[in-house]
């Protein structure tokens, strides 16, 4: 039964034991410090942290444990001390084994006996300072990183942010904390929250793609990386939000780099297609229909000839432009590369309504363009192909649509075609042409016919026109409209023309040397071997290879193929003569020549088109245009020769008109060499 101060109270002794026995039992240490700063008392946790014995610690003063404290400034602690009561500081205690332990003091002074005391208590806080220290480092790497950091509990309510979160979302660091999730981040409720609470419990973390909402209300993507965790029995997220804003904006380039034009900004084949398969799957669900357009901007290649790329280019945005703004919401426009657009219609209520809709479509991209400060005037041809009529899949459509283009394309462009299956038959034997025409020069299979140009006036063969023929291993012989075509479509005419151009020159020479020294063969240039750079070279190059004298040849070149560069092909003509070479401009009249330029071309004669001479002598209007162009043929030095003489009537025609050089079957057809041969012998008379 333990004793009581009110049981003994003047029991000294004792309670001076009572005493001591308390003042060991406390876990601080307890120092009785004299007014010198030495100790006179020290309890038994103060020895046991220091790990000095009673004696030795007694013997000790404040100087020889805490090497930190200003002993010169003792006075004024301990005056301070009298004055306030009470005095607490943090210290260093240095023990006996050398280690520096992490003290609290809390002193106060007292007088007794005529002396004055200072009582201190010493707490060892070196744990709670190295906790301390921990979370002020953690502070500060948890507010050195670049990527917000919250801590949130299972209400949605932020309990921490660091200071990137404060910064991304521009709120100070008290406003955040106690806002919720669904606050900053507009694509989360409160039961997405708690969806997404329960989902990272389960698996212990998660990571997602949502958007935050900052003070300003201005919003940008995040991805965010969540972890459950549990601490003295409540549940956490700490959630880590990365800002993907640059991130979203390169994977958006990066898509409209795969998926649009650059050019234009409308999408690219790949993305119409796709388009295309999901309107399908739509007009299949609701039974509707869908057209397919394919468009192609007529002569597209002489804006990029005759203006340059800049303007082709500048057109091209223009054409797109037009047709985004014409098209419905739900239609789509594409590019598909070059000169071609996509356009799927959806929804029409029938083919007619496809007319109607083309055909305003039609005028609207007929409207003159500005280009290059120049006014431009531009035509389209388009190729239609109808879902579920035609095909029910995207690629047979677009196919069926190009076949349609094709087609309109060749009935004189400006115009548009629906597809029908009997296209596709046409196309199929188009494409299995152009194959076969690949091989032909290889197998030798063109030949060259010969239709003879006379002089009426003194009744002689002066020359004659080389017109190729292709001699197909199935299909027997070919004419010239069937597959020249091609030939220039796929860019073959360019050797083409290099064969005919060679053969005709050996045969020139051959009747040059043979009693036919006066006869001038004519050969046709396409535009497209005017435009190689190389083109004078390559034709020097024949000349010398088959020893042709150059003014036994004569080019024709069409209005329309000089007419796209005028500049170039003047320069270019001017060094075919320079050869020695004779120039003709072929189906005069039909083309835009303008005189100016008519005069500026190294022509040597005009061959008046066979269109005129067809509706002589009873068509007016073709009366005049032949005369007229024999007249200015005349004024600007130039012979003149007429083609697809039929009749008496058209020869008598010409020449009561003065244009006795003629061509035409009523003089003689295209002819295989032996027979052209024959028939000069029967003109020559050898
Ligand atoms: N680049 C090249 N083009 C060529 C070459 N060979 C021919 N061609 C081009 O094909 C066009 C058609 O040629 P073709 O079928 O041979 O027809 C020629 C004659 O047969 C035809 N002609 C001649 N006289 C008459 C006639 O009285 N009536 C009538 N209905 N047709 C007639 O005209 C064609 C020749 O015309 P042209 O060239 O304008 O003098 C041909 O027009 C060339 O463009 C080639 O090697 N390269």
């Amino acid at each position: 039964m333990p004793r009581s101060f009110d049981k003994f109270p003047d029991d000294h002794e004792y309670n001076r034991e009572l005493l001591a026995f308390a003042v060991n039992a406390v876990h601080d240490g307890v120092y009785l410090i004299d007014a010198n700063g030495c100790f006179v008392y020290v309890n038994q946790a103060a020895c046991r942290a220091l790990g000095y014995s009673r004696e030795t610690l007694e013997s000790m003063g404040i100087s020889d444990i805490d090497p930190d404290f200003p002993m010169a400034e003792w006075p004024d602690y301990w005056q301070k001390m009298r004055t306030e009561g009470t005095l607490s500081f943090e210290s260093r205690h240095k023990t006996h084994g050398g280690l520096f332990l992490n003290v609290e003091i809390n002193a106060s002074s007292f007088d007794f006996g005529g002396h004055e005391y200072c009582l201190a208590l010493s707490r060892d806080i070196t744990q709670r300072k190295a906790v301390e220290k921990e979370r002020a480092v953690l502070g500060q790497a948890v507010n050195n990183v670049h990527e917000g950091i919250y801590l949130i509990d299972s209400d949605a309510r932020i309990l921490y942010v660091n200071q990137e979160a404060c910064r991304a979302l521009g709120y100070a660091h008290e406003e955040l904390q106690g806002m919720t999730i669904p606050d900053l981040d507009p694509e989360f409720s409160f039961d997405r929250w708690y969806h997404h609470w329960q989902k990272t419990a389960e698996a212990g973390q998660c990571k997602l793609q949502t958007t935050h909402r900052r003070k300003d209300g201005s919003r940008f993507p995040v991805e965010i990386s969540a972890t459950h965790f549990s601490y003295m029995g409540q549940e956490y997220h700490l959630s880590i939000a990365r800002d993907i804003s640059e991130r979203k904006a390169h994977e958006e380039r990066i898509k409209r780099l795969a998926y649009y034009d650059s050019l234009t900004g409308l999408p690219n084949r790949a993305l119409v297609i796709d388009r295309l398969r999901h309107a399908l799957a739509h007009a299949e669900r609701h039974e509707q229909l869908l057209a397919v357009l394919f468009l192609d901007l007529d002569r597209f290649k002489h804006v990029n000839d005759a203006l340059g790329h800049g303007a082709g280019d500048q057109l091209l945005v223009q054409v797109g432009r037009r047709l985004t703004q014409f098209l419905r919401q739900a239609d789509t426009v594409g590019r598909l590369g070059g000169d071609e657009f996509l356009v799927l219609l959806t929804s029409p209520n029938s083919a007619e309504d496809v007319v109607h809709v083309v055909g305003r479509l039609h005028n609207m991209l007929s409207a003159p363009y500005e280009l290059a400060e120049h006014q431009f005037n531009l035509t389209v041809s388009i190729g239609i192909s109808l879902f579920p009529r035609d095909a029910v899949d995207a690629e047979t459509l677009i196919k069926y649509a190009d076949n349609a283009l094709y087609i309109a394309k060749d009935t004189g462009r400006n115009s548009f075609h629906f597809f029908n299956p009997a296209m596709d038959q046409q196309m199929h034997e188009r494409i299995q042409l152009e194959h076969d025409l690949r091989s032909a020069l290889e197998n030798d299979e063109f030949l060259l016919y010969y239709q003879p140009q006379y002089d009426l006036n003194k009744n002689i063969v002066t020359g004659a026109e080389a017109l190729i023929r292709w001699q197909h291993p199935t299909r027997g012989l070919l004419l010239p409209g069937q597959f020249i075509t091609i030939a220039e479509d796929t860019g073959l005419i360019c050797q083409m023309g290099e064969w005919v151009l060679r053969t005709a020159c050996s045969q020139a020479r051959f009747w040059h040397e043979n009693g036919y020294p006066d006869l001038l063969v004519s050969v046709n240039l396409s535009s497209r071997q005017l435009s190689l750079p190389d083109f004078t070279a390559r034709v020097k190059a024949i000349l010398a290879e088959t020893g042709c004298n150059p003014a036994r040849i004569e080019m024709e070149i069409t209005e329309s193929s000089v007419m796209a560069q005028p500049e170039t092909a003047i320069a270019q003509l001017a060094a075919l003569q320079e050869l020695g070479l004779n120039l003709a401009m072929d189906d005069f009249g039909t083309g835009y020549s303008s005189l100016g330029y008519l005069k500026r071309f190294p022509l040597n004669r005009l061959k008046i088109d066979r269109g005129f001479i067809s509706g002589i002598p009873d068509d007016g209007n073709d009366v005049v245009i032949t005369q007229t162009i024999i007249l200015m043929a005349r004024q600007l030095g130039l012979s003149v020769v007429a083609e697809g003489v039929e009749t008496e009537a058209q020869k008598t025609f010409l020449l009561e008109n003065d244009c006795a050089n003629v061509q035409g079957f009523l003089m003689g057809r295209p002819e295989v060499v032996e027979t052209f041969n024959q028939h000069l012998q029967a003109a020559f008379g050898n």
